[in-house]
């Protein structure tokens, strides 16, 4: 029986997972790695640190599966998204630290194109806004640091990329510099009608055509691994970001399909088939491309902080010491007595699309105990995302009739009764969760010839479906409270 062996680039760790082909773990290892914050709102990764774990996990779990790299049929990545790297091609050196997608450095830039008029064309050429989040306004923001490297960029010196090219280039001993369609739609220079770079988005960003990768389909050939990093080649044959992997590991692979994960951020992505649908406060961006195929289209509400609410739970109020510890906390109180928590700890994402919101606790009385702030900040993560599915809807006119869900806090059974119950929609976990490197496993046996879409679509196996519950005048009124809360959380911060 051939394998296949996922490499899942995360924000906070770097996973490998070998999967058999009816889509079961075999073995996995993870290796977390170091999140750096040289000022306020800045976020960095070490290029070399990210590389050298994500190859330490793929060892660790083709060990640990007991199989040799003649046994692993295809190779599938995914990551990260939008965070941007750039390198030097003769050595392979980076020039500087990964810009993680949660910085907010490039905030001002933003503002300066909004100014110039630039958002209308990226909104119609890329499907995205003029936010920090994106790759382009971090490229400008490097490519501006010291005055040689725009030359350099031009001469051809350097190369750009986002997490998967910096793995594939890793992986094929600087042999290839590729991306894929899904990780392209996230640069802001891409254009996702065209499919392919955006000479007058270039221009307008000042970014040299030079430094980017090779665009190819999401499962395809991308090339094969160095033999001397597993001691055979194995071929690369699937590539996405990580929400659009996740969106074909939970088998979303027909319009009005919707996937969210509840990880650091939360990522709601709905499939809209061959149709670029857009709309108020969500993106459209790319959901994949299968080689020799047209692609497929997804709306997206990008959620900055989520999971990561219950993380500032422990870590900064100190009041849980383990994640898992915020479902009893929250249970101890039959409803969060109306507190609400805004956690735009990074700003707002969709869809607000607000760099300058920050956090705020509101509604707080003297009854208030630290089990109403614990389920206040699981009722955000659910806010959060009715905010971006109602977008949504008004967007593609799709009347949403269940969420499949995945990502680390989606084992939370009480966010997902409170999910049900605000969307008046049916909540699916599935029985794998790791979704994310399930469908980058997915995508690399499409990609080899391996399994066909109906194939990943009999695979999907139900765990536990949450339905709603709640009397609809309740629940109008709670999210009445909520849109209060996120009116006065906009703007607040001035950098
Ligand atoms: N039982 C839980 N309830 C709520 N949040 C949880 C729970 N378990 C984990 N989390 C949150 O889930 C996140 C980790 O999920 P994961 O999918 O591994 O994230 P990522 O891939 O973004 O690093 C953390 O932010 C953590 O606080
Ligand atoms: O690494 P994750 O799972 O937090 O996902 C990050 C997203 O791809 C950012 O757009």
């Amino acid at each position: 029986m051939p394998y296949i062996l996922a490499l899942d680039q995360g924000t906070t760790s770097s996973r490998a997972i070998v999967f058999d082909l009816h889509g079961r773990p075999v073995a996995q290892a993870q290796r977390e790695f170091t999140q750096h914050y040289p000022r306020p709102g800045w976020v960095e990764h070490d290029p070399v640190e990210i590389w050298e774990t994500q190859l330490a996990t793929a060892r660790q779990a083709l060990e640990q599966a007991g199989i040799s790299a003649q046994e692993v049929a295809a190779l599938g990545i995914t990551n990260q998204r939008e965070t941007t790297l750039l390198w030097e091609r003769s050595t392979g050196r980076p020039v500087a630290n990964a810009i993680v997608w949660q910085d907010r450095r490039t905030a001002p830039i933003c503002g300066a194109l909004k100014v110039q008029g630039l958002e209308p064309t990226v909104r119609a050429k890329t499907g995205l806004v003029l936010d920090p989040y994106f790759s382009g306004t971090k490229l400008r923001w490097l490519l501006e640091q010291h005055p040689n490297l725009k030359a350099r960029a031009a001469s051809g010196e350097l190369a750009f990329g986002t997490v998967d090219s910096w793995l594939i280039w890793n992986l094929t001993g600087g042999r290839v510099h590729a991306t894929d369609v899904t990780n392209a739609a996230r640069t802001l220079l891409f254009n996702i009608h065209t499919l392919s770079w955006d000479p007058e988005l270039l221009e307008a960003l000042e970014i040299p055509a030079a430094l980017l990768p090779e665009v190819r389909p999401s499962a395809g050939r991308f090339g094969e691994t160095d033999p001397a990093l597993f001691g055979a080649a194995i071929p690369i044959t699937g590539v996405a970001g990580d929400q659009q992997a996740a969106l074909f590991g939970q088998a979303c692979v027909e319009p009005g399909l919707a996937k969210n994960t509840y990880g650091t951020g939360a990522f709601v992505v709905m499939h809209t088939g061959a149709q670029a649908v857009t709309g108020d406060g969500v993106l459209t961006t790319l959901a994949w491309q299968l080689e020799g195929h047209p692609p497929a289209y997804a709306l997206e509400g990008s959620i900055f902080i989520a999971g990561a609410a219950v993380q500032w739970l422990r870590d900064g109020l100190g009041i849980i010491e383990r994640s898992a510890e915020v479902e009893a906390l929250a249970r101890s109180v039959p409803d969060a007595g109306g507190v609400y928590f805004v956690p735009a700890l990074v700003g707002l994402g969709a869809p607000h699309w607000d760099p300058y919101a920050r956090g705020l606790l509101i509604g707080l009385t003297r009854g208030t105990t630290k089990a109403h702030i614990a389920r206040a900040a699981l009722e955000a993560i659910a806010y959060q995302t009715a905010d971006a599915i109602r977008a949504m809807e008004a967007a593609s006119g799709l009347r949403l009739k269940e969420l499949r869900v995945d990502g680390g806090a989606a084992a939370n059974d009480l966010l997902l009764e409170f999910q049900a119950d605000l969307l008046n929609a049916a909540v699916l976990r599935p029985k794998v969760t790791e979704t994310t490197a399930l469908g980058a496993a997915y995508l690399a046996a499409v990609g080899a010839g391996m399994l066909s879409v109906p194939e990943v679509q009999a695979r999907w196996a139900l765990e536990r479906r949450f339905e709603p519950r709640m009397d609809p005048a309740r629940r109008e009124a709670l999210y009445a409270g909520w849109r209060r809360a996120v009116e006065r959380a906009r703007g607040w911060s001035s950098a």
